[in-house]
């Protein structure tokens, strides 16, 4: 099976051609492929294929096998690979995928290419729509989630995929291999959920760590940069566009006066070659 291997800011996926390759189970080829020491390594596999709806349809499955909705990072590299191989010669395309069309655009200056700014659609706020318990109508910005005796203020934001933003005074101070999965298979997520503890530096500044549901500990989350930066507008911690810091690097979130947010930021290819184990 031909692949490419990218990442965006430390995320790495590897990205395979749908129109050309056949996966049977898409679920199991994903934890043998990504598996770092007997696979060829990623935090994800995606499948770019054909959409009856969109240019693309793009599917994402976790490390450990799991089906997310969206995956931010991978959108940006998806937006370079279609380009650079030719599947198409826009640079403004729209993916199919389970949260919605998605809309990535290649940045060029000067005929250079500068970065990749997608429109990542509009936040989804309520208990139903994140999908936690509660009533399923209210939102939860700043509420209590008691883990282990230690009770966190959350603030669930769905950019498609559930995301609970925690906000402490120190993000280095936090045990996330240990806290990370607690909160990631809490009751409360019946979809379980990606978990982001972030440090305020300034009204235009956050840094981030996360732990990603179905991944742990990745170095950069686009889905969750959004959702923080939202979840920091709605705590009045912050202003409508903003820089994330994460452990893999920067990305910029904007979440416009459409409610849709935008999140730009790079899209690496790193190699390409052929998967020989059986899928
Ligand atoms: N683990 C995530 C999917 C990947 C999201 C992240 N890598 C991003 O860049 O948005 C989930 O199960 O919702």
């Amino acid at each position: 099976m031909q692949f490419t291997k990218w990442h965006g800011q430390g995320n790495d996926f590897v990205i395979v051609n749908g129109f050309q390759e056949k996966i049977e189970d898409y679920a199991q080829a994903a934890v043998k492929i990504c598996d770092r020491h007997f696979g060829i390594g990623a935090d994800g596999l995606v499948i770019v294929g054909p959409s009856e709806t969109a240019d693309f349809r793009m599917r994402i499955f976790n490390s450990d096998g799991s089906e997310a909705e969206m995956c931010g990072n991978v959108t940006r590299c998806v937006a370079r690979y279609v380009y650079k191989y030719g599947l198409t010669d826009k640079t403004k395309i729209t993916l199919e995928t389970l949260a919605g069309p998605i809309k990535p655009e290649l940045v060029f200056e000067n005929g250079v290419f500068r970065t990749v700014r997608v429109d990542m659609g509009e936040p989804r706020l309520k208990r139903a729509q994140i999908p936690m318990i509660g009533e399923p109508d209210v939102e939860a910005i700043n509420v209590p989630l008691v883990v282990n005796d230690r009770t966190y203020n959350i603030t669930c934001v769905s950019m498609g995929n559930p995301h609970c933003v925690i906000f402490v005074d120190d993000v280095e101070e936090i045990d996330l291999p240990a806290i990370g999965p607690l909160i990631e298979n809490h009751p409360i997520f019946p979809r379980k959920t990606n978990v982001e503890f972030v440090q305020v530096l300034n009204d235009r500044e956050m840094r981030m760590r996360v732990w990603e549901r179905g991944a742990g500990i990745t170095l950069a989350c686009g889905t969750g940069a959004s959702a923080t930066l939202v979840a920091a507008v709605l705590n009045g911690k912050a202003g409508r566009m903003a820089t994330i810091h994460l452990d893999g690097g920067d990305l910029v979130v904007e979440w416009g006066n459409d409610n849709h947010v935008y999140m730009s930021g790079p899209a690496v290819e790193v190699f390409r070659g052929e998967y020989l184990l059986s899928l």
